[in-house]
């Protein structure tokens, strides 16, 4: 496995690097901003390659947002953008959910609806694709605890609190997280829901530290179930590149990935066959992880601005 290269300060370089890609699909948290800590030269780096021509894609696995939230929050942080240069990880469920899965299981045309661990960006992507869905932001899913009727009518498979049309459990980011929500998702999936994910990111960068991430809501799903995985959607899942290269169209060999994560974002790449990946040392993975982890890029810088040294 080759050294990923070091281009921090190495002004030809990056210009050698630069002139290698047409594309560039950039992760967001961990790479642009920290929450909504945007980093120092993320609006100058993004101009500077959009000047030079190059296709800008933000792809990241954050199903908090809709593809419409992060217009606004990107738009908000001076970096345009508009919904076709968004994918994220919900709207990626949300094509799988709506287009691919039916074909697989035809049974799931009397069971159309999704019961949603997560928050509003999977909901608005699903009613984007027309998917019907359940839970997610529902106000009465998010009391705490669990009443004790609610054991009896969950046992006795109530239509009233299992509804009999939900075919998919799809788990995401949910801030409002709760042991009723996963005792509704295990139940689903043990009446024959399909498990889904829209990602599973262990940890979640904000303020420059690490919080739970999505993979932490389907973790004791997993548990229950035996160690039965859902199928997830972001990246690495080489389901969401098909679907970004079904619609920009673009020349691998000529993209390269750029995120923070090895696991996640640099796997996504690497697995996709893209002419490069650039990892940056601002968000999830260490340098060590970069250099010695059995996910490596061929490239790496300490921040994304570092590429401003090619002007
Ligand atoms: O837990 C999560 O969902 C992830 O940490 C997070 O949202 C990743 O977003 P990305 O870095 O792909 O923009
Ligand atoms: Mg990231």
């Amino acid at each position: 496995m080759s050294q990923p290269q070091y281009l921090t300060g190495q002004k030809e370089s990056i210009q050698d690097f630069l002139s290698n890609y047409d594309i560039f699909l950039f992760d967001c948290d961990g790479v642009l901003w920290s929450g909504d800590h945007l980093f120092d030269g993320t609006v100058a780096t993004l101009e500077m390659l959009r000047a030079a021509g190059k296709r800008v894609v933000f792809v990241t696995n954050n199903s908090t947002k809709s593809r419409k939230d992060y217009c606004k929050k990107l738009e908000g942080m001076g970096i345009p953008a508009t919904e076709e240069e968004v994918f994220g990880s919900s709207y990626s469920a949300a094509v799988y959910i709506a287009r691919i899965l039916p074909e697989r299981h035809p049974d799931l045309k009397s069971k159309p609806k999704v019961f949603v661990i997560g928050e509003s960006g999977i909901e608005q992507e699903l009613d984007s694709e027309g998917v019907p869905h359940i839970g997610g932001t529902d106000p009465s899913l998010r009391r705490l605890g669990i009443d004790p009727d609610d054991y009896t009518k969950i046992a006795a498979g109530d239509p009233t609190i299992l509804d009999p049309e939900v075919g998919v459990v799809l788990t995401g980011l949910d801030f409002h997280f709760n042991y009723l929500k996963m005792c509704l998702a295990y139940h689903y999936i043990k009446r024959g829901a399909i498990f889904l994910a829209t990602n599973i990111d262990s940890t979640l960068p904000n303020a420059g530290a690490l919080f739970a991430g999505a993979g932490t809501m389907s973790a004791p799903l997993v548990k229950m179930l035996g160690g039965e995985e859902p199928v997830a959607l972001g990246k690495p899942s080489q389901a969401m590149m098909d679907a970004i290269e079904g619609k920009f169209k673009f020349d691998r060999s000529r993209t390269c990935m750029v995120g923070d994560r090895a696991n996640t974002d640099i796997r996504f790449g690497l697995e996709g066959k893209l002419g490069g990946t650039l990892g940056v040392l601002t968000g999830v993975s260490t340098k060590e992880e970069f250099l010695e982890g059995d996910t490596r890029p061929h490239f790496y810088v300490d921040k994304l601005s570092d590429l401003l040294a090619a002007k």
